[in-house]
């Protein structure tokens, strides 16, 4: 891919996303421009990847085509402020941020731009994220191609209608962390068992891992797959009775759906003030 991506911060979501693009070889590191309020990530992000540290976000906006914001929602309206006169012409805008409309975004702007709200993940970091595009109404079809590109170096992506953003926050946004802490407890028991815990967590991460595969994979249904675990008077139905009794399922979906609020509500203060 010829065009220049650009990368406002270098956090958790940013480093990720400019490790993903480079170790997938999508583009050249130096059509790779980052810009960050922290001088150490940045400075590794270069080290590591050969990527062209910016100093300051005003230069970065005016020599990229492709400008992804990654700073924490609360700080879009700064950020925004102090760039939108320096964005190149037809600059695509790419949004990362959870609880921020297209509207409020194109609002910051205040005048039209080439925008498209996404909601990546950090397994980007490892070429496994899966995201959600969301362009708006000015995005062209070759603008949404070259995005879809980005994306797909470090993942899985779908174009998804907005109204669909706080249920992707829930499902793969966040998930990640619920999927940590259900690995750490498997490891924990594992622990229990006897296991050394730095074999535990590589135990725990491949059995997720595999059945996660086994779910893309074979396309079977997960309830299936999970009845083809299950041994008549077996190991597993005992697990299942007694996640069942602890409210497992019932457990995650409120979370999920505790998550989707919390989405909801940031969207509605309309600038992505978690507070
Ligand atoms: N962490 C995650 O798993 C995910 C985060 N997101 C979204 O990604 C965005 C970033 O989140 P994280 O990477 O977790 O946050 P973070 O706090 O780790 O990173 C934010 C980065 O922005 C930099 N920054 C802050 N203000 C700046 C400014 N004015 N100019 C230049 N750089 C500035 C910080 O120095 C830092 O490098 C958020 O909008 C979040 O909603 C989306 C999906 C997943
Ligand atoms: O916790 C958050 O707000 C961000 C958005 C999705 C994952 N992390």
């Amino acid at each position: 891919m010829d065009k220049i991506i650009g990368f406002i911060g270098s956090g958790n979501m940013g480093s990720a996303m400019v490790g993903g693009i480079v170790k997938a070889d999508l583009t050249k590191p130096e059509n790779v421009f980052v810009a960050s309020r922290n001088k150490n990530t940045l400075a590794h992000l270069k080290e590591e990847y050969k990527i062209n540290a910016v100093k300051d976000n005003k230069s970065l906006a005016g020599c990229v085509d492709i400008l992804i914001l990654a700073v924490k929602p609360n700080g879009y309206k700064e950020v925004i402020e102090e760039i939108k006169n320096d964005c190149k012409e037809n600059c695509v805008i790419v949004s990362i941020a959870a609880g921020i409309s297209i509207e409020a975004i194109e609002e910051m702007f205040d005048k039209p731009i080439h925008l498209i709200r996404t909601m990546p993940n950090t397994p980007a970091f490892v070429g496994e994220a899966m995201s959600a595009l969301c362009p708006n109404s000015l995005v062209t079809e070759k603008e949404i191609e070259e995005v879809k590109l980005i994306f797909n170096s470090f993942g899985r992506c779908e174009v998804v209608s907005e109204s669909l953003i706080d249920a992707v926050i829930g499902v793969s946004g966040s998930s990640p962390a619920y999927v940590y802490m259900f690995i750490e407890a498997l490891a924990d028991a594992a622990v229990m068992g006897g296991m050394k815990r730095e074999q535990a967590y590589q135990f725990a991460a491949q059995a997720v891992y595999g059945s996660a595969k086994m779910v893309l994979e074979t396309g079977i249904h997960p309830g299936i797959l999970k009845d083809n675990v299950c041994s008549p008077a077996g190991t597993t139905i005992e697990a299942v009775r007694e996640l069942e009794r602890q409210g497992f399922r019932s457990a995650i979906i409120e979370a999920s759906k505790a998550c989707m609020d919390k989405s909801k509500e940031m969207t509605k203060k309309g600038k992505g003030d978690g507070k």
